[in-house]
């Protein structure tokens, strides 16, 4: 267990999107901790709710999407009030993205090189040299090849995998504290996926920075996370060390993910061996919303929901633990 110090806390967050017929849940009552150094996996089947988990924390949900409830901490200081104007710069200094298509965050009519070198200016004091030798040894870092040539190129001059890397790059070169990545090597050649994935362990190690890994492949969060969190129907099933969560999962629906741990770059969908599907946000069921397509169901999951109960050093939100400590309970 880590005693570094936490980066990010998220307590008790909740987003909902208000449509005619009342508000839909798509992030509810999700609490995590991430820690100096440390890589926390967030996995789960489409739709539970990871992306909006992250655009929450970064302050970029698409409206009418909105935070309905909890508190989002950075190093120490709550960020979910804050202004458009606060968040922005946030997110430009202290936490820094990478996303599944490169191209979202590279502007395809400046060079890398411009737009690492504006963003460095923009936020260290240093001279346009200084800032382009800094930009060219974190293109060498990141691996590319030649940096001092590739950093006067285009984005469309660079494969998928080298622009993820100046994504990568881009991110880091304002020291965040936090990177924010959400599916970043879904969209790449799975030989280029595992050496962005090592990438961005190491440089989170050598930066001291802290990651959240959104993703549905629970190869690349096996290779990866140092503690993975599980979602199911917009909230945590199952949150824990990661080799604990692969080893003996506590929850039906993790053991499920679990049938067999794929190798990076294949789709968990593909695996699970569960029956069924994830519900909609307008058909959870009463009690637990795993309750349906769980194989050790019983009448207490389909009338109470559970909520994270400690088990070992994992908490997971399942009735078969009824005897651990609920975390609510424990707050209390
Ligand atoms: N504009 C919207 N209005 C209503 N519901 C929405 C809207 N955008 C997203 N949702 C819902 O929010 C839920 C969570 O979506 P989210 O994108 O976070 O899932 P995810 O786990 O990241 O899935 P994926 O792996 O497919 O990205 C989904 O059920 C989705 O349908």
């Amino acid at each position: 267990m880590s005693t570094k110090k936490p980066v990010l806390e998220v307590r008790n967050l909740r987003v909902e999107f208000p449509n005619r017929r009342g508000n839909l849940v798509a992030v509810d009552d999700v609490s995590f901790t991430v820690n100096e150094g440390e890589v926390l996996g967030v996995v789960g089947e489409s739709g539970a709710g990871k992306s909006m988990t992250g655009s929450a924390i970064i302050g970029l949900l698409e409206p009418p999407g909105r935070i309905a409830g909890g508190e989002v901490w950075l190093d120490g200081e709550r960020i979910d009030n804050l202004s458009q104007e606060a968040m922005r710069k946030i997110r430009g200094k202290r936490i820094g993205m990478v996303f599944q298509d490169p191209l979202t965050s590279l502007n395809p009519l400046y060079t890398v090189g411009w737009q690492l070198i504006e963003t460095i200016l923009t936020h260290q004091d240093l001279t346009e040299a200084q800032a382009r030798k800094h930009a060219i040894d974190l293109l060498g870092e990141v691996g590319i090849p030649s940096p001092e040539k590739r950093i006067d190129q285009y984005p469309h001059q660079f494969s998928g995998g080298m622009r993820q890397r100046v994504v990568i790059a881009l991110a880091l070169c304002v020291n965040p504290r936090m990177i924010i990545a959400d599916e970043p090597t879904t969209a790449l050649d799975v030989s280029i996926q595992a050496q962005i994935i090592k990438l961005l362990k190491r440089l989170c190690d050598e930066h001291g920075a802290a990651i959240m890994l959104v993703t549905h492949d629970m190869g690349v969060i096996a290779e990866t996370a140092d503690r993975v969190a599980v979602m199911y129907a917009g909230r945590i099933a199952e949150i824990g060390p990661v080799q604990d969560v692969i080893k003996k999962a506590k929850h039906p629906y993790t053991e499920g993910l679990m049938g067999s741990i794929p190798v990076v770059g294949h789709d968990l969908e593909r695996l699970t061996q569960i029956e069924g599907s994830m519900p909609r946000l307008t058909e959870i069921p009463r009690g637990c919303a795993f309750n349906p397509r769980c194989p050790q169901v019983f009448d207490r999951c389909r009338v109470e929901r559970p909520n994270l109960i400690d088990v070992d050093r994992s908490s997971a939100a399942c009735w078969l633990h009824a005897n651990g400590t609920s975390k609510t309970e424990a707050a209390q």
